[in-house]
């Protein structure tokens, strides 16, 4: 019998698409470590992404077509997420605490931008990843309301400078609203919002976190435009609704982005299907595809469709998003998928603060 070598390995891998990456293990990079002590094979891969609901399974898949493998008596494929520090401007510093910025925006209020942002966030947690969520949704902040923090809940500060995030469900959690009470008139001007939160963003003492989700205030004015300069943001995503208007107005999301290099990771269409809760039967209440048609007209990827949904209203209202709330729902899995996607996307974009050490044994 033929001896393993290391090209059956990697061609037997390469068999095989990652669903987050579009793309083999070898391909994209994730090939870290390959022992083979004559019958043995031992592997190790590296997400770039959070992937914990993911990994075993996908480590499961391979090590069995790897001892499918002439010549191998036993196969050992581990799989490790480690997540890097990326960013879309060069020019701005980087966030203190925090390696990966997600501007979640939409070009008009009401498309679910909020609630897509704290299921994002939670979502990437239940991935095993670090994770905040700003609220710089100033106009509607909801953050609060949906993560289930109490109202008139106050942050901590910490040596008189620092803004200690409340946490709920295992994020950390930030927004205007914990600082101003109900006599604190938002009716505040652009450049003055947009000062305010660049300093919340900054002052907060983030702990240590692989993403920051910041639910950005809807459209695409002054305060977007600012924010999207200042903040160091690894990518964005953009929400919407497949009306037409919408759509419209998710365009100068995209180009928005796109004007000051940050990378548009992708679209997540909201509340395009219904679900009749009698028989099952999905009705595409404003026409099919919507999402699709701007994706591939801006060249980024629909990265999520979610149905008009009951259970996604009420159990944000009730301060227990879907993924919390319903982990096993077939709401909550688009959710993940999600959240793994964005994660990948985000990898494969930028370049990684640091190089990252290959160590193989030939
Ligand atoms: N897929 C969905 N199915 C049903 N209801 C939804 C869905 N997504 C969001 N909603 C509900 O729609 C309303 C608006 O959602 P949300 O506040 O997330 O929108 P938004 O785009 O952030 O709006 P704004 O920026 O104006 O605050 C909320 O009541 C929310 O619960």
């Amino acid at each position: 019998m033929s001896a393993v070598t290391r090209e059956a390995v990697e061609a037997c891998l390469r068999q095989f698409t990652d669903p987050h990456l579009d793309q083999d293990p070898v391909s994209a990079g994730c090939l870290r470590e390959v022992d083979i002590q004559g019958g043995r094979v031992s592997v190790r891969l590296e997400l770039g992404y959070a992937a914990g609901l993911f990994k075993n399974g996908w480590a499961q898949m391979l090590q069995m077509a790897l001892e499918n493998l002439d010549a191998v008596d036993s196969a050992r494929v581990q799989v490790d997420c480690v997540i890097d520090s990326h960013q879309g401007q060069a020019q701005v510093p980087a966030l203190q605490g925090v390696k990966n910025v997600i501007a979640v925006a939409s070009g008009k209020g009401g498309v679910g931008k909020s609630t897509t942002a704290a299921n994002l966030a939670l979502a990437l947690a239940r991935e095993g990843a670090r994770v905040g969520i700003l609220d710089a949704d100033i106009y509607g902040p909801s953050q609060g309301i949906m993560f289930g923090i109490a109202e008139g809940t106050r942050p901590l500060v910490k040596e008189q400078k620092w803004f200690v995030p409340l946490e709920a469900h295992g994020v950390q959690v930030m927004s205007m609203a914990f600082l101003t009470d109900d006599s604190t008139p938002m009716v505040w001007r652009g450049p003055m919002v947009s000062g305010a939160l660049l300093q919340l963003i900054t002052q907060t003492a983030w702990n240590e976190l692989d993403y920051l989700v910041v639910d950005m205030p809807p459209g695409t004015g002054d305060i977007q435009l600012t924010l999207a300069q200042k903040v160091p943001v690894a990518g964005s995503v953009i929400v919407t609704t497949p009306q037409d208007l919408a759509l419209l107005d998710a365009r100068k999301g995209v180009e928005m982005f796109r004007k000051v290099h940050i990378p548009v990771l992708g679209v997540v269409e909201n509340m395009a299907v219904h679900i009749c809760s009698n028989c099952g039967h999905a009705e595409h209440l404003f026409g099919e595809g919507g999402g699709e048609k701007l994706a591939a007209q801006y060249g980024v990827e629909l990265l999520a469709s979610l149905p008009l949904s009951m259970a996604i209203r009420m159990q944000a209202d009730d301060g227990k998003p879907t993924t919390v709330a319903d982990p096993e729902s077939q709401i909550a899995m688009i959710y993940q998928e999600l959240a793994r996607k964005v994660g990948a996307r985000i990898a494969q974009a930028g370049k990684p603060s640091m190089p990252s050490i290959e160590i193989s044994d030939d």
